[in-house]
């Protein structure tokens, strides 16, 4: 016996024989929801206290009949036996709870071609980098650490970008909570509220419906739960995704957890402390929407989590293959691929790669080039999808490419991302009718594909939608935070030859390439505006950081398409470059040195005050998180451009870029190789005697046509 069971026969105990005669008398006058009474005759034969406890037990279940006993003490006026027996059960439920949520959220969903294949969360859970004040980094258990003034915060906002690990990390709390490793003397209840399920569940409900659909059953005892607030978590994931408006008026708002009212108005209770004041929250949030969070919380703490170190990717890596061999294999080519490597900041899009590299490995593949490109990593996963359903017709396949290309487009002309009874493939989860892409870069990437998918008849009036839907797609770029850059850079990837061709035989649509010209035409005017900016001044003055972004963003675009006449024929009119004071991210140093190679007729690069070497998102740490384990020097990669023999440069300048002597023995080779650079500018760094060697090897070399080094 345990469990209920087992503390109801401890209540009994304590009974004297003439109290146990009257709890059964009590038992028969208490209706029980859906049960009915007890029928006399059955209770007599229970004429010990084991035998009624079993009896009761078996009849209504075990969480009712505690709860009949409580009534039943209630109704003997045993206020006290019925208080303790309450409590018991309370702390009995939580035990309950604790192994139902144990159970819910020991596994996680992998969403690849193989449905419902589920994985263990901790077995592939790896550590986040999350800050709460910048730089320094956190853990999820210091969350509600009290601050210097011992005040501990009462909602914590967990900010981070689409697929960094925001759900992830509320899962992994909500388990951690349950097996008792989190916040264990801090809250007795945790509950995970998913903002995409409340917009498509019902209209009306209470806190207390919402703690319910947490519970293992609808017996909960919720009062008592509820009386206790400063003992609950919620964490609420997903503010970004709510429908609703929150501009609700102060007076309008609950304060009674079992009120029923619309979710609207129950969250926003909720976040407002209007209805159990002293429970502690955890909001978490995409950035677009965290200026308007901000206005309903008070007295809030941000975090924001940054996704993975470089030593973290690699731990993923083996946590997702479970396979020394694959893991070796498949990391060291990631690593190879600078491109890659970075993105893999990102968990989905570790998730992504690693999904595509070990089906590429169990289909005994060469690691395709294609995976070199952002958008050929996704393409690859797209393929990887429709393992299983290539008995479907060709019509059939190509209605439905291009029925989710249009959704996700339109998704994102509307800023939507979830859809309501669409058919689409990718079901956001077990709610009825709510989809969603696995994350909003795919999204995206499809919107892309629907700019270049031909359209079925070639009749001039669709053509001439088609090259209007990319007009305005390219006059917005730029406008309303950012949101179509990676869309734009997924169109110059898909417009790749090779990769125009793997999706023509594969999904057996076409691509149009006649968007090609006005692509090139724009990206050419762009880039022509961006250099207008220093052309006038002889000292090359420094882009503004925001002209200088997108600047970048151009040379990412041109690298997606990685076609030499396109990019050459793009990169034609520069004679000299200023990109003076940037502190460039891997990411970037990969799309500019592909660029430098095809950027023909350069004569000057200004790199004066340049930072290289650092991650995008990381920037801030201190410099042994982040390390690059590999013996490159922080500008190999520039240095690897500049002895391509299409570069013609002349004068590169690098001054005050923190280079140390390991940079020298790079920056010779490029002495040894260059038929061009004759003046080399490196004032105000860290060379050393060994950087000076380096560079007097280089200058020595019969092949230096140096002239000038400043
Ligand atoms: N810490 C982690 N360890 C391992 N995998 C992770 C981790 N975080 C995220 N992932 C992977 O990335 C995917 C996306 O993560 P998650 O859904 O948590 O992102 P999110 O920040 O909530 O994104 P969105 O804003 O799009 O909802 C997960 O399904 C999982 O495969």
């Amino acid at each position: 016996m345990q469990g209920p069971e087992l503390i109801f026969l401890e209540a009994l105990e304590n009974l004297l024989a003439e109290e146990f005669d009257r709890f059964k008398y009590a038992l028969t006058c208490i209706e029980c929801d859906g049960g009915g009474k007890i029928p006399k005759c059955r209770l007599e034969e229970a004429n010990t206290q084991m035998k009624l406890v079993d009896f009761i037990c078996s009849y209504y279940g075990e969480d009712v009949a505690v709860k009949m006993a409580i009534f039943a003490l209630e109704l003997m006026k045993m206020r006290d036996a019925a208080a303790n027996l309450r409590v018991k059960r309370a702390k009995d439920y939580r035990l309950k709870y604790s192994e139902h949520i144990q159970n819910q959220y020991k596994v996680i969903k992998d969403m690849n071609s193989h449905l419902g294949e589920n994985v263990n969360l901790n077995s592939r859970y790896t550590k986040l980098i999350i800050v709460k004040e910048h730089p320094s980094s956190v853990t999820i258990n210091c969350l509600f650490d009290p601050d210097k003034d011992g005040q501990i915060p009462p909602i914590v906002v967990l900010q981070g970008a689409a697929g960094i690990g925001k759900t992830m990390t509320a899962k992994k709390i909500m388990f951690d909570w349950a097996v008792g490793e989190l916040y264990q003397s801090r809250f007795d209840y945790v509950f995970y509220i998913n903002c995409r399920e409340i917009n498509s569940g019902i209209e009306q409900g209470s806190v207390a419906d919402l703690t319910l659909k947490n519970c293992p059953d609808q017996n909960a005892p919720v009062d008592k739960i509820l009386r206790n607030p400063e003992k609950l978590l919620f964490i609420i994931d997903g503010f970004d995704e709510l429908r609703f408006s929150f501009a609700q008026s102060e007076s309008n708002l609950c304060s009674d957890p079992f009120e029923k009212q619309s979710a609207a108005m129950i969250l926003s209770s909720l976040f407002r402390k209007k209805v159990l004041s002293k429970s502690y929250l955890i909001v978490t949030t995409r950035p677009t929407a965290l200026e308007e969070l901000q206005q309903y919380l008070q007295g809030e703490w941000y975090a924001e989590i940054l996704g993975f170190t470089e030593a973290e990717r690699e731990e993923y890596f083996y946590k997702f293959f479970k396979n020394e061999e694959k893991t070796r294999k498949a990391f060291n080519f990631v690593k190879e691929n600078e491109m890659l490597f970075t993105m893999c900041f990102v968990p989905i899009v570790c998730w992504i790669i690693c999904t595509v590299l070990n089906q590429q490995m169990e289909e005994g593949k060469d690691l395709a080039q294609d995976s070199e490109r952002i958008t050929g990593m996704y393409m690859l996963y797209v393929f990887s999808l429709l393992k299983g359903h290539s008995s479907n017709s060709k019509q059939q396949i190509q209605v439905n490419w291009k029925g989710l290309c249009s959704l996700a487009k339109h998704g994102l002309d509307m800023s939507d991302s979830l859809f309501l009874n669409e058919n689409v493939f990718l079901k956001y989860n077990d709610t009825e009718c709510v989809y969603s892409f696995i994350h909003l870069s795919l999204q995206e990437f499809f919107a892309a594909l629907f700019y270049v998918l031909e359209k079925e008849d070639t009749m001039v009036e669709e053509s001439e939608t088609a090259v209007n839907d990319v007009k305005k797609l390219l006059e917005n770029y730029g406008k309303s935070r950012n949101y179509l850059t990676l869309t734009v850079r997924f169109l110059f990837g898909l417009l790749n030859t090779e990769t125009m061709e793997a999706i023509n035989k594969k999904i057996k649509c076409k691509i149009s390439s006649k968007i090609k010209p006005d692509l090139l035409k724009w990206i050419k005017n762009k880039l022509k505006i961006s250099s207008l900016s220093w052309k006038s001044d002889e000292e090359l003055s420094p882009l503004k950081s925001a002209e200088m972004i997108y600047l970048l963003e151009e040379f990412h675009c041109l690298y997606e398409i990685q076609e030499q006449s396109f990019v050459q024929s793009a990169l034609n009119h520069f004679t000299e470059l200023n990109l003076a004071e940037y502190n460039f991210s891997k990411m970037d140093q990969v799309a500019l040195s592909f660029c430098l190679k095809n950027c023909c007729k350069l004569e000057t690069l200004n790199l004066n005050l340049c930072l290289f070497g650092s991650e995008d998102p990381n920037k801030d740490f201190p410099r042994e998180l982040h390390q690059d384990e590999s013996n490159h020097s922080d500008i190999y990669l520039f240095c690897r451009a500049l002895k391509e023999p299409n570069c013609k440069l002349k004068k590169l300048k690098l001054w005050g870029c923190v280079l140390t002597a390991a940079c020298c023995g790079d920056l010779s080779s490029v002495l040894r190789t260059s038929q061009n650079l004759t003046v080399l500018e490196l004032g105000y760094n860290k060379l050393r005697d060994l950087g000076m060697q380096l560079l007097c090897e280089g200058l020595e070399h019969p092949n230096c046509k140096l002239q000038k080094i400043k």
